[in-house]
Formats: C-alpha cells, sequence, structure tokens
C-alpha cells in the first residue's frame, strides 16, 4: 500500500467506532472513535463555598456538584485550599520512588499482599484493552492509617500498607498529603450529601475509619501510537469517589455519555474529581461513575496522584433514600462496603486494574 494509502486507513481504523466490554462492572458501550477530543463539558467548580458558615453558600456549591455528578461524573475544583507546597513534594517524592531500580521496587510488589490494593504495581502488568499493547504506567499505592488522621477514633486497626525500605521522608511526605486530602474528602461527602438533597451530616457516621487510599503513578513518555497502547486503559474506579492530583502534562481522557473520548486537561490550581462505582451503586445509577483512561503522548514523562475516597467497610452500600422510589426500585444487591471492595480489589489485582 501507498503510504498515502495507509494513512487513510489508519485514520478510518481509528475514527471507527468499537465496543468496549467492562466485564467487572457489567458495562458495555459503544464508543464512537479512539481519538480524543477537547470539550468544555468538565465543569470548574469553585468549591469555597463548602467552608462558608452559611447554609445557602454550602448548597450553592452542592447544586454545581449535584449537576456534574449526575450529567458527566467529572468535575474540576478550585480553591479548595489544599496546599500546593503538598503536591510538589508528593510529585518529587514519586520521582525518586519510581527511579529506584526495579529490584528494589519488587521487594514491594502489590503482589506479595493479596486482596489488598497496596504496594508497587510495575510497568506493563496490566492491559485493560485488550486490543493493545499492556498499559504503560508504574504505580505505589497506600492506604488509610490513624496515626495520620488528624480525628481518628479507633487507633488500634494496623495499617495494611507496605512501604520501601532505604527512602527516609518517603512515607511522611505521601502521609501529609493525604491527610489534607482525607480532610477535603470528609468535608466533599457533606457536600455530595447536601447536593442528593439529604441532610448534610447523612455521610458522617460512614466516614469515621473510611476506605482512604492512595496511590502516585508514573507514565513514560509513550512512543507507541494511541491505537497501539493506554497509560492506563478504559476503567472506573471503584470507591465512592476519587481526587485526582495531576503534574503540568495532558493524558486524562473521560468517556462521555454519548461515547466520545474527552480530553481533561490539567487546569492551573485545580483538582479533579470523579464518581466511582460505590457511589453510583448508593445513588441508584443517579450518579455516575464515568469510564476513564489516560494516554501520555505529551512527549514528556507524567505524574499523578489519585485519592480514593470510600466509607468504612462495615457501611451497607444501600440505596440513598432519595435515590430510589417506588417508580425507581433499588437496582443493586445491599452489600458491604468491605465485601464490595475485596471483590473489585482482587479482581482488579488480577485483570490488571
Ligand atoms: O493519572 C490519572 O490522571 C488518573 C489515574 C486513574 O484513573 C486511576 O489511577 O484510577
Ligand atoms: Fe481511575
Amino acid at each position: 500500500m501507498s503510504p498515502v494509502i495507509t494513512e487513510v486507513a489508519d485514520k478510518l481504523a481509528r475514527e471507527s467506532s468499537y465496543t468496549l466490554r467492562l466485564d467487572n462492572i457489567g458495562q458495555t458501550v459503544q464508543v464512537s472513535s479512539n481519538i480524543s477530543r477537547t470539550a468544555d463539558e468538565i465543569p470548574i467548580i469553585d468549591i469555597s463555598g463548602a467552608f462558608s458558615d452559611r447554609y445557602e453558600d454550602r448548597k450553592a456549591v452542592a447544586e454545581h456538584v449535584r449537576e456534574a455528578s449526575s450529567r458527566i461524573g467529572f468535575f474540576y475544583m478550585v480553591n479548595h485550599g489544599i496546599d500546593p507546597e503538598c503536591q510538589k513534594d508528593t510529585f518529587e517524592q514519586a520521582r525518586r520512588f519510581f527511579s529506584l531500580p526495579e529490584e528494589k521496587k519488587m521487594e514491594i510488589y502489590t503482589g506479595l499482599v493479596p486482596d489488598e490494593y497496596v504496594g508497587y504495581h510495575p510497568l506493563l502488568t496490566s492491559n485493560r484493552d485488550g486490543r493493545k499493547h499492556s498499559d504503560l504506567s508504574e504505580a505505589f499505592n497506600w492506604a488509610y492509617d490513624a496515626e495520620f488522621d488528624p480525628i481518628a477514633t479507633d487507633n488500634t486497626r494496623p495499617s495494611i500498607s507496605i512501604w520501601p525500605s532505604g527512602l527516609p521522608g518517603f512515607r511522611e511526605t505521601l502521609y501529609a498529603y493525604h491527610t489534607q486530602l482525607l480532610t477535603l474528602a470528609r468535608r466533599m461527602s457533606r457536600v455530595f450529601a447536601l447536593a442528593l438533597h439529604m441532610p448534610e451530616n447523612y455521610f458522617d457516621e460512614y466516614v469515621q475509619h473510611p476506605e482512604a487510599a492512595m496511590r502516585v503513578l508514573h507514565y513514560p513518555a509513550q512512543e507507541a501510537s494511541v491505537d497501539d497502547q493506554n497509560g492506563i486503559g478504559p476503567h472506573t474506579d471503584f470507591e465512592c469517589f476519587t481526587i485526582v492530583t495531576q503534574d503540568e502534562n495532558n493524558g486524562l481522557e473521560v468517556l462521555s455519555k454519548s461515547g466520545e473520548w474527552i480530553k481533561a486537561p490539567p487546569v492551573p490550581g485545580a483538582l479533579v474529581v470523579n464518581i466511582a462505582d460505590c457511589f453510583m451503586r448508593q445513588t441508584n445509577n443517579f450518579f455516575v461513575s464515568t469510564i476513564h483512561r489516560v494516554i501520555n503522548k505529551s512527549g514528556k514523562e507524567r505524574y499523578s496522584a489519585p485519592f480514593f475516597f470510600g466509607f468504612d467497610r462495615e457501611t451497607l452500600v444501600e440505596p440513598v433514600p432519595s435515590c430510589v422510589s417506588e417508580e425507581n426500585p433499588a437496582k443493586y444487591p445491599v452489600v458491604t462496603f468491605g465485601e464490595y471492595y475485596r471483590w473489585r480489589a482482587s479482581t482488579a489485582k488480577t485483570d490488571g486494574l
């Protein structure tokens, strides 16, 4: 084939529609094209009102969050009060860890801790999109630890995380940022309660000893085409909501309800929030847990730090009363958060994300 014809054929391949199946959540979606586009569907929400003493200010933020969470399941938040120095320090520690020799990182390989999503996930070990090469990212995950929770009520439960040796300050720096996000996430759970037209303290009892895991990710610059590889393949997150800190490089993409990949580029000073599967179940599909992926074609290394927030493992994932009615009965069987989490974490590890 002449180069021109190959190019046209490639273009057609990339622009043709395909079916995406996510077996773990039983979703099949039709994607119109593998090419992502820029769109302004992901709103930027100023959440300063969430910290206001005035109920009307908090309610106004919640209404924006309600709109975004039910329409696209993603939004940016600005004026969240997080210290940018902590973000910088976290990325610095991530760079330090990922530049260790592979054997050193493998000392805390996630495979050593069955059923828990902690430790090191090496490059090219997951593949969510069977049509492509394995995912071009590596990650380090850690979990909630009451020692670093300023309002912990129960310090007796052991931490499940595993830590690299010989990296002084690594754990403390990562927890300094984790603690800030934990406090923000508790505040956001009040915003979400209002967004669901429930009393503001509706979720308070579920966030005493929350599922609050975090990860740092490293995406090398991808040379393969977007049709041949992902940084992280298409997936949904499995807790209630995720707060993602991005560096300054593009890569994150969100699948809109109409089946188009939409870019979620970094916005200076903003954190990305996305709804995850437990919240979708609890809201009886009113909030949408949106499929997303990362492809790093920025030409540079990309780092990100998602914080995954879910409720205590004893909590029942049962529908919020404002989201069920006789005409709209519960769509999911009730399980505890811990049962759901363990099932998803173990399948994610065997299936690769
Ligand atoms: O790197 C990102 O921006 C998002 C990563 C992500 O979706 C995940 O770790 O679940
Ligand atoms: Fe994700």
